[in-house]
């Protein structure tokens, strides 16, 4: 039986990350980056591709796990059989200088423990055997573009298997000392480390930037810990966030919706943008709208959907058919074919996020300027086209109201760029094209009878993206077409209290070119709790948060879906999207009946204004 998704810990550098289990042992590492091969997958396999193990040799148990305050530093405690004995596994990735290292340390806090550590390594998702050698308490792997060295404070034994793995002895006040590392074969061997000074440094790094959080809510704990998972799935050359470090786990256990998400939506990412602009992290999304300028530049009918972590376009999905799936998964992919999308609700993102930026005092330069109005005239020629929609469905594109509503977005945040920044452009033939657009969405994409905006134009599918409708200002949370619409999605797509995303009925497949069957998604849940406290039902909207709190494991993350019947958190993890959405609903919170600066809902909409 594997782990269940939620007993993994994440540990990063802001370039990959690893996942660390209840039982310590590391079984997932891409390595250098996120988008990299993996090194440890046993998450989506066995452990004949890779983990890194580390725990009382005998019977123990899990005492604690916890992160040290404010950090991404994860501490795991664990008592041999009768609790004489307990050592603490101190596991982080140290903020990086020249190269990916992962240390661990083994901490004797009472008694005497026998601790055993196997370190199979593996690469390109462990299908590649490396080739082992030990030099005394260094083993080194080599195999094609990767090698890795583990230094030790013990030596380990080849004899098992070809798998690596030592016993030691650790007594009370006693550490031993682990560093994984990886380099490009052609560079010289790494020098040791100080593992103690290494966790301390990495420890006040994580400390310092949590202290520049701007919310002091009555969520700051929970929010501050979203923020660091947030700031962990951000590539730090780049500033692209990653929606998850992981692909394939499944959206529904033994099911076929698995993904890769180890790379960067335009949507996801403007989400994160206002998160940090909300939060304080000012540098971070200064960056971000740097890197989506440089993405997204050039012709604007080839911008994509999603690019890799440094911008790439071409992300191709292969199937790892050499391993066998979490819980049975399959298939396993790698690359993600979403990328060759035509998805229309990216262009009103990317001008929102520029608008936003704009809104908080952080102008783009002249050249951003241009580019939105390039991107501008491809919207106007292209907005009644179908498309793939917020779900990147793999069904035939379609007139996805969600879609139309963002292409909306995109004419108002032109609009109030000219009105409001003084900024340059044709904008009576924009207000004219926001009217026709809004227009256009009321007459096809609004089922009068039922009282509610429907998924794509004349069908009766609802979809929870509908609640982005007010978030973005299309309409006031109290009209009484966002009620109606609010309460239908309420009755219809809640599911033991969360969310679905849309109607999963013996028609989705139609849709979504799936099996039907998921878990809640939990993004969604926030944003309904978001329409809540807009519509003034703050303290509805707060029971909601508060029972999506209670998803979080122990220490504080959110994969993308929870299946309430199995009581388990399902797709990938942790997920940017997720934790997102919570501190966006906490300062939500804050500011009661304010959404205002999360969106740019300016309380005027097409219909009213012009
Ligand atoms: O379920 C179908 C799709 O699922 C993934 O997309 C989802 O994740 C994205 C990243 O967080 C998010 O932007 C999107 O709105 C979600 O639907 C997957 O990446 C797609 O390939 C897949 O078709």
């Amino acid at each position: 039986m594997p782990l269940r998704i939620e007993d993994y810990a994440l540990i990063g550098d802001t370039q990959t990350a690893a996942l660390v289990g209840t039982d310590g042992s590391i079984d997932w590492l891409c390595l250098p980056r996120f988008d990299s091969g993996a090194c440890f997958a046993e998450l989506l396999g066995d452990s004949s591709n890779g983990y890194w193990s580390m725990a009382p040799a005998g019977p123990h148990r899990l005492l604690e796990r916890r992160y040290r305050p404010d950090t991404l530093v994860l501490e795991t405690e664990f008592g041999d059989g009768d609790d004489d004995g307990i050592v603490r596994v101190t596991d982080c990735m140290p903020v990086r200088d020249e190269h990916p290292d992962l240390v661990r340390r083994v901490e004797g806090l009472q008694g005497r423990v026998r601790v055993r550590s196997e370190a199979v390594v593996r690469t390109d998702y462990g299908g590649i055997v490396p080739w082992t050698r030990r030099f005394g308490r260094r083993l080194q792997f080599v195999a094609g573009p990767d090698t890795l060295y583990l230094d030790a404070d013990v030596e380990f034994d080849l004899s098992e298997h070809g798998r690596p793995w030592t016993e030691f002895t650790v007594g009370e006040g006693e550490t031993v000392d682990f560093r994984l590392a990886w380099i490009a074969p052609h560079a010289s061997s790494p020098a040791r480390v100080d593992v103690g000074e290494a966790i301390q440094r990495t420890s006040n790094w994580w400390r310092e930037w949590a202290q520049r959080c701007s919310y002091d809510g009555e969520y700051r704990h929970q929010v501050v810990r979203s923020l660091i998972t947030l700031k962990a799935l951000t590539y730090s050359p780049s500033g692209a966030t990653v929606a998850a470090p992981t692909t394939s786990l499944p959206e529904q256990l033994g099911g076929v919706r698995n993904w890769d998400y180890r790379f960067c939506w335009i949507r996801d990412a403007t989400f994160t943008l206002l998160a940090l602009l909300n939060s304080g992290y000012e540098e971070e999304a200064v960056a971000w709208r740097e890197w989506a300028l440089r993405a997204a530049a050039g012709e604007p009918a080839q911008m994509r959907i999603m690019y890799g972590i440094e911008g790439e376009r071409r992300l191709p999905e292969v199937e790892l058919d050499w391993l066998a799936g979490y819980a049975d998964s399959r298939p396993v992919r790698a690359g993600n074919q979403a990328a060759r999308h035509w998805q229309l609700d990216v262009y009103g993102e990317l001008m929102d996020a520029l608008h936003q930026a704009r809104l908080r005092g952080i102008p783009p330069d002249q050249s951003a300027w241009k580019l939105q109005r390039a991107l501008m005239e491809f919207l106007e020629r292209s907005w009644r086209d179908p498309d793939n929609g917020i779900w990147e469905v793999r069904g035939p594109r379609r007139q996805f109201t969600h879609s139309k509503v963002m292409a909306w977005t995109a004419a108002d945040r032109a609009i109030k760029a000219v009105e409001e920044f003084g900024l340059d452009g044709p904008v009576d033939r924009w207000k004219q094209l926001r009217q026709e657009i809004f227009d256009d969405v009321c007459e096809h994409g609004f089922d009068s009878r039922r009282g509610t905006f429907t998924q794509y134009y004349g069908s009766s599918a609802l979809d929870a993206s509908l609640l982005l409708l007010t978030t973005v200002g299309f309409l006031p949370a109290d009209d009484e077409r966002m009620t109606g619409t609010v309460k239908a999605i309420r009755n219809e797509l809640m599911q033991d209290g969360f969310l679905q995303r849309y109607t999963m009925d013996g028609n989705s497949k139609e849709v979504d070119a799936l099996p039907p069957g998921e878990g809640a998604f939990l993004p969604c849940t926030f944003w309904l709790a978001d329409n809540l406290i807009m519509q003034g039902r703050v303290d509805e909207g707060r029971e909601l948060f508060e029972r999506l709190l209670e998803r979080r494991n122990d220490v504080g993350l959110l994969s993308e879906e929870f299946d309430p019947a199995a009581g388990r958190l399902v797709g990938n993890y942790p997920q940017a999207l997720s934790h997102i959405a919570l501190v966006n609903t906490a300062i939500h919170l804050e500011r009661e009946h304010g959404p205002i600066e999360q969106r740019a809902w300016t309380g005027q909409t097409a219909e009213d204004g012009d």
